[in-house]
């Protein structure tokens, strides 16, 4: 479990805030995985290995265990106990229902006791509002990583609509502050959308930002640093296909590695230029 303390510390330490997703794909990983009794776990435990100096997050997305019903259930709760515990384990699996329901998928991520996985953090669709979120954020210590606007190009059916108080993402981040600090809360924001990190930056200033969309959707780190980086950091910028994907032969480990250096290396510049080490 890493507080937002040790998150920054992590962070000056490996002069990094990339986050290695884990959208392990059966049909995308190297065809030689397939002898093994658990290919995705045997995938990930390799890419976990050969990356985890150079990140501070892994975040494996639910939807590609769970399309493997049990199996790929057990894959995930493999790896979830193999994520190393100076990286923080977010779980992207976008839940959100009324508060009982809410209540069950917290205890599934969360309470190891429950579904054998314990992660850190995972990312909540806020669309039911309060007591849809409010069970996650009962579980002391863990975060809870509120979609605000995506990268996705559907972002602007609902998220930019006019609420009359600004777009409805801007509501959804002053509304989910009334929550908990930004020590509970981090909010969801494409690279994609680099150009409104200012305006973000104005209703969550401390927040730190689950940044996806770089890499494989084309969003610019450069972009996303200018703009949404504060003192502290604040931001987590993942990258997945781009890095596990980088070579689908047997050097798949040390090319995700190569890949990812390269996005720490750019990292650590930006860390720099804005002061953060
Ligand atoms: O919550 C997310 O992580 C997420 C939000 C968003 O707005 N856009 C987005 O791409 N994601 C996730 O981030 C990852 C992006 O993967 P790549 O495009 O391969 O780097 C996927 O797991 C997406 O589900």
């Amino acid at each position: 479990m890493l507080s937002r303390q040790q998150l920054i510390q992590q962070i000056k330490q490996k002069k990094s805030f990339l986050c290695v997703g884990l959208d392990t794909d059966i049909e995308k990983i190297p065809v030689f995985l397939k002898e093994y009794p658990d290919p995705l776990f045997e995938f990930n435990k390799r890419i976990i290995d050969a990356t985890r100096d150079l990140c501070i997050a892994y975040k494996p997305n639910a939807a590609f265990y769970e399309r493997h019903g049990v199996t790929g259930l057990q894959s995930l709760i493999k790896t979830s106990e193999y994520l190393p515990k100076d990286c923080l384990s977010i779980i992207d699996a976008k839940r959100g229902d009324i508060g009982n329901t809410s209540g069950m998928y917290a205890k599934t991520f969360f309470d190891k006791e429950a579904a054998g996985m314990d992660f850190d953090a995972i990312t909540v669709a806020p669309y039911m509002g309060n007591d849809s979120v409010i069970p996650f954020l009962a579980f002391e210590g863990k975060w809870v990583i509120i979609l605000a606007l995506t990268s996705s190009v559907g972002s602007k059916d609902f998220q930019y609509l006019e609420t009359g108080n600004g777009p409805l993402y801007e509501t959804v981040i002053q509304k989910a502050n009334t929550w908990a600090g930004a020590d509970r809360i981090m909010y969801v924001v494409g690279a994609t959308k680099s150009t409104e990190f200012t305006n973000i930056r104005k209703y969550a200033p401390d927040n730190f930002l689950l940044v996806p969309g770089i890499g494989a959707q084309g969003g610019s780190l450069k972009d996303v640093c200018q703009y949404g980086m504060t003192k502290e950091c604040g931001l987590i910028v993942n990258s997945s296909r781009a890095i596990i994907y980088a070579s689908n032969g047997e050097d798949f480990a040390e090319a995700a590695r190569a890949e990812a250096l390269k996005v720490q290396q750019q990292m650590q510049a930006e860390l720099e230029k804005a002061g953060v080490i």
